[in-house]
Order: structure tokens, then sequence, then C-alpha cells
């Protein structure tokens, strides 16, 4: 890329009245391309003005560059030109004047002549020629925007700013406003760049969307390519199939600005007591039925009983935002996918991020869900599903999952592939929060999905979907939702680790017992847990027996909270979920299996914390893992196993560095 703007190690300081500094922008790099339109998003105070300025040259950076065609820019010029919120215009001219103005003061090169013919062009172009001799007080605010922005163009400036330039404006004009600045900056092949907090606004807009952390120190935390083709119009660039996923990502970004804004602000040093290394959590969990076993340790008393006095559970609507707590060290310990220790201590996210598991809080639980309409087309087994999306290639098919990470993404891809179904070439499988499932299945977006309770159940009872095939008839026993935490968080806070295992098993048998399901039930569709009815939490007390549109039974599955092997972390289920990700293409398989799993999985902890529980489960051993197509999965040969499927994406093989064990930096 060639870059026409560049940003290097930029930081910005502000001293403060009263003493002491601000970093308000540290470590901000960027590269922009001639003719690309940027904005910059992020929440209030985040540093967008601030960035935009030193790009203006309206102020300068603390440390770094920022540069233009190769010249750093140290002042304002006619070469960048800002167009801001308040429209700035000289309230004695008129439309004309004001824009006649900047041009005569730039462009003194020209003939009058040539000058004039420049306004005049201007005001065509942004369709105030009814209004020419009208000053700003006459003038509605978008109208006085539109001045605004055909002022700063008719300078022909390299570079055109623009600081939430429609902000003040009601919905209508600015809606307006907006497909003009596209249509001129599409044709006059403007450079620009534009601070907004408006999502839609920035995605109708830009080419790539620069979405900044929250302050103090804010960094670039993502830019997002906004792949939709140009000339736009407003109604194409809604109905794109990628635009849903774009917004989703915006959003999901600034919410999880706030939730570490959060976390932050209550973040606080380890508090130790009771012989506790830490006894103040935070622990996060997504709104599922799985969730159970946290959130009655902390109704039913069980993390104080075990002298974990200050556990604040986090709810996340995605396991992203998990994955994002545990790497940002914003959360002590999550409920998690169970695949997702192993993806983050591989490098699902880049970087190695060693996570070790110490217990399994359920199993099963977790269903194939297909929109109703293919239960009309007869659709029941998964040849006929295999027969109908091998006749409809045309069509494109969706799956969702929510994590790929996640048993149901790697239930569901086994499931496909054990009937012939490629999971990557006969339909698409895309990641979905857990909480957005149904509503995409009933808006038509997706056919189909395979997920956790009560998503599966809530699809039947509303006759949107109906469930295919449970997690029973795949692998039934299979870990679902495990504790994770970092391995350098159990090693500086062992004590706790256990005490935190203990309580979570105490949870879990709570959970398990029939006599406590209708008040577990009501605890977990509270508002601030699952926000759902009581019918849709299925706990095994067979209220749920059919989960089908057309009443046909089918056994519902329910998450299994506790039971002789159900909580002790296996080291071949771990494996079993190595070699699944490699073989879709996530992760290569790790020639130092044997290493990793020992990292990850500690039954260890999970022993000490059964055998001062007394519970008789320490001495459990698990046999092979049995899977629905009647293949036996042993810790053998997991090469030998990947060599023998035939579905599958190319498999890579790799040594996987590990950092050596250590403890958590402060
Ligand atoms: N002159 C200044 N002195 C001290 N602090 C400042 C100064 N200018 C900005 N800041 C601080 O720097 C941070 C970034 O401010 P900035 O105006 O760039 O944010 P922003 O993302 O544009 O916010 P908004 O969306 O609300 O306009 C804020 O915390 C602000 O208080």
């Amino acid at each position: 890329m060639t870059s026409f703007v560049t940003v290097e190690s930029l930081e910005k300081t502000f001293s403060l009245q009263g003493g002491g500094n601000y970093v308000a922008l540290k470590g901000i790099d960027l590269e922009i391309k001639q003719g690309e339109f940027i904005s910059l998003i992020g929440h209030s105070g985040c540093g967008k003005s601030t960035l935009l300025n030193m790009v203006a040259g309206l102020d300068l950076p603390t440390d770094g560059v920022v540069m233009l065609q190769g010249e750093q820019i140290l002042r304002p010029g006619p070469d960048k030109m800002v167009v801001f919120q308040n429209y700035s215009l000289l309230p004695w001219m008129t439309v004309r004047q004001n824009i006649a103005l900047a041009v005569n003061n730039v462009m003194k090169d020209l003939s009058a002549v040539e000058r004039n013919q420049i306004v005049e062009e201007h005001i065509d172009l942004v369709g105030l020629r009814h209004a020419v001799d009208k000053p700003p007080d006459q003038l509605s605010g978008g109208m006085k925007q539109r001045v605004a922005i055909a002022r700063a163009l008719a300078t022909r400036p390299k570079l055109l700013l623009l600081d939430e330039p429609f902000g003040a404006l009601d919905a209508l004009t600015r809606g307006n406003l907006q497909e003009q600045l596209m249509k001129i900056c599409e044709e006059s092949h403007v450079t620009a760049v534009m601070v907004t907090h408006d999502v839609d606004e920035a995605l109708l807009l830009s080419d790539r969307i620069v979405m900044l952390t929250n302050g103090p120190e804010s960094k670039i935390g993502q830019i997002m390519e906004v792949d939709i083709p140009r000339p736009r119009k407003r109604m194409e660039v809604v109905n794109h199939p990628n635009y849903y996923s774009y917004r989703s990502e915006i959003i999901y970004f600034l919410n999880q600005q706030k939730q570490i804004k959060k976390l932050r602000a209550r973040k606080t040093t380890a508090i130790a007591r009771h012989g506790l290394e830490k006894i103040n959590l935070e622990i996060g969990f997504v709104p599922l039925t799985a969730a159970a076993p946290l959130i009655i340790a902390k109704e039913k008393g069980f993390f104080t009983h075990h002298g974990l006095d200050e556990v604040n559970l986090v709810r996340e609507s995605s396991w992203r935002g998990i994955q994002d707590g545990i790497a940002g060290k914003y959360l002590d310990a999550a409920q998690m996918p169970s695949g997702m220790p192993v993806w983050l201590t591989v490098g699902g996210l880049g970087e190695p991020l060693p996570v070790v598991s110490a217990l399994t809080m359920t199993r099963n639980g977790n269903a194939i869900t297909l929109d109703k309409r293919f239960f009309d087309k007869g659709i029941t087994t998964l040849a006929e599903l295999k027969r109908m999306l091998l006749e409809s290639v045309d069509e494109r098919h969706t799956f969702g999952v929510v994590h790929p990470a996640s048993m149901h993404n790697l239930l569901l891809r086994y499931w496909l592939a054990a009937g012939g179904v490629d999971p990557d070439k006969d339909l698409t499988i895309s990641t979905i929060p857990p909480a957005q499932m149904v509503a995409q299945l009933e808006a038509g977006n997706i056919d189909g999905y395979c997920i956790g309770e009560p998503w599966n159940i809530r699809a039947s009872l509303d006759k949107i979907g109906y469930t295919i095939a449970t997690d029973l008839e795949i692998w039934d026993g299979h870990p679902g939702k495990v504790l994770g935490v970092r391995e350098d968080w159990a090693n500086t806070y062992p004590n706790t680790h256990v005490a935190l295992v203990k309580a979570l098993l105490e949870a879990c048998a709570y959970c398990a017992n029939p006599e406590n399901h209708p008040e577990v039930q009501a605890i977990l569709s509270q508002p601030q847990y699952l926000d759902c009815e009581m019918d849709y939490i299925g706990l095994g007390d067979g209220s749920h027996s059919t989960c089908d549109i057309k009443g046909s039974p089918r056994e519902n599955s329910h998450p299994q909270f506790f039971g002789a092997g159900v909580n002790r972390p296996s080291r071949t289920e771990h494996l079993w979920i190595l070699t699944q990700l490699a073989r879709w293409g996530d992760i290569p398989f790790p020639r130092n299996w044997v290493e990793i799993l020992e990292r990850i999985c500690k039954v260890s902890v999970f022993s000490i914390a059964s055998r001062e529980l007394e519970l008789e489960d320490v001495s459990y051993s698990r046999g092979p893992i049995q899977l629905f197509d009647g293949t036996t999965f042993t810790a053998e040969d997991p090469i030998g196993y990947l060599n023998h499927l035939k579905i599958k994406h190319d498999v890579y093989m790799a040594d996987i560095p590990l950092k050596a064990p250590g403890i958590l930096a402060a």
C-alpha cells in the first residue's frame, strides 16, 4: 500500500490543570491511501478528535509523527480542510461569500473568473443554488453544513477532515447529507478522515473503520475493511450480505470497551484472606442453562462457604467477550466452551496463551436445530439433510455456531462430515453470539444452528425450528462447559484455584439434584442471568421431552452437572478437541501435544478439590471416546487418526512453543 497519510508511533499527552499529565493516545500507527475514506470510531473521550486535530495540523503529537505525502504535518493549511460539527461559517456573509472567501484566500494563483467558476460549481455540488444569497441565520442546520462542506472542498484539499460533521442534524437531514458526501467523495476521489459515533454512518461512507480503545493511552483496537463495492447506495449497503456482521463487529468492539472500562474501574489489588491468595474474583459467564453452577455458587453461598467472599459474575453476551476478558486479564476465571482452553493455548488468538482447566462444569445439553421449513420438506435425518444440501448447491446454506472452539462447532462439523457433508464446501458455518441465534433463524439469515440450551428448546417452543439431532446422538457425555483460568493466574493463586473448584463442584451437585430444579430454574430465569421464562430452562426434569415442532418426540439433551466422572477434566477429551480444531484448519496440530495437554488439563487441582470435599470421583478412570459413527477415539495415535479422516482441511503439524510456566505479571 502506498501511504498518503502516515501516522507513526504517535503519542499525545496533555498537561492537566493542577498538575499531572493525561496520556490520551499512545502507540498509534496508521497508513491511509490516497482516495480512501477512513472513519474513526470509539467511545466519547477516547481521543478521536485529538487524533484528527493532529492529522489536520491543529495540534502536535507529544511523540511520533504524522506525515502527508512524506512531509511531516506541523501546522494547519489549505491542503487539509476541516469540517466541524458547528459549521464555523462567518455570520455576516452569504452562502456564496462564505465559499468565495476560502477560494479567494487559497487559490490566489487563479484568475478571478476561474475562482468564481469554482465557487459556482461547488454551490451546485451541494445543491444550494436557491440559497446563494442567504446568510447563515436564514439557513437550516443541514444547509449550513453543506456550505461548510462546499467551502472545504472548493479549495481542492488533499485531505478532507470531518469531526462529527452531521452530529447536530436531525435524522432525515443527516441521511441526505451522508449520501451527498458519499457521492462527492466518490466523484472527487478526495481522501477523507471522519470522526463519528454513528456505526451506520461509518459503514455507509468508509473504506476502513478505525476503532479506538478507551483511554487513558487509547490505541487502535481494530481496523475493519468495509468490503462493499462503490458507488454505494444506502439500501444496497444495508442489504449487503456482510453488513450485519460488520455492524455486529463494531457494536461488539464498543460494548467490549464499555465492559473493560467497568472492570478497570472496579479492578482492585488481590485481597488475601482465609489462607487464600485472592478472594475477590471477577468470573465471566454467558447466559446459558449451562452457566447454572456459577450462578448457583454465587446465589446459594458456595463461593463464600469456601472463602471466596467477593465474587462478581460478569455476564458476557458472546464467547469472544470471555476470550478477550481472560486474555486482557480483566477476568480471573470464566465459564468456557470446552475447546477454548486448548484453542487459546495453541494460539487461537495469534500468540499462544496457556489456559488451564481443572473442572468440567457440564456435559451434554446441546443440539442441532434447523429452520422449520426443512421439517415441512420432510428433512428429519442427516441423510435427508445431505440430499437437500447437495440438491440445492446454488442456494448457499448457513449454519450458526457460537465460537470456533465451542463443542457446538466441533460436534456439528463432526456430524455433518460423518454423513458425507463437507462443512466448509457444502455450506457456510458462521459465528453468531448465542442470544442472537433464534432471532437470526427467525429472520431467515441462517438455516440452522448447533448450540446449548435454552436456545434449542426455545426455537421449538416458539415453533421457529426443530431439533434434528441432539448431542446424545453424536457423543453422549461430551464435555460442554469448563472452568478456564490463565495458567499464570493458576500459578499465582493456587489455593484460590482449589477453593474455586470446590465451590463449583458443590454447586454442580446442587444443580444436579432434581429437588432443587424449580429453585435453580427460578434463579436462572432472573434478568441479571438468563432473563427468560422458566419454561425455556430444561434441567432434566422430564418437562421437555419433545423438542420438535410437529410433536414427534425427541429426547431433549439437558446439561449434566454432576455424577461419576462428569466433572473430572480429561486429557483424551482435550486431545480429541485438538484433532478436530486441526482437522478444520483452525490451528496446526501441535507436535508437542503431550506437553500441551499436560499444561492445560489440571487433573491434580481437581483431585485435591474433590478429595478435600470427600467425593469418590478421585479414582475415576475414563474409557475411550465413543462417537455415533462407530468411531472409537483413544489418545494413542492422534496423527494417524487425523490422516485417516476423509473429509478435512489440509492438516498442518507444528511445534507450538509455550513460554515456561510463570506467575501473573502485574
Ligand atoms: N487540552 C486538553 N487538556 C487536557 N485533556 C484533554 C485536552 N483535550 C482533550 N483532552 C482529553 O483527551 C481525551 C480525548 O479527547 P477527545 O476530544 O480527543 O475525545 P473524543 O474521542 O473526540 O471524544 P468525543 O467523542 O466526546 O468528542 C479526553 O479524555 C479529553 O478529556
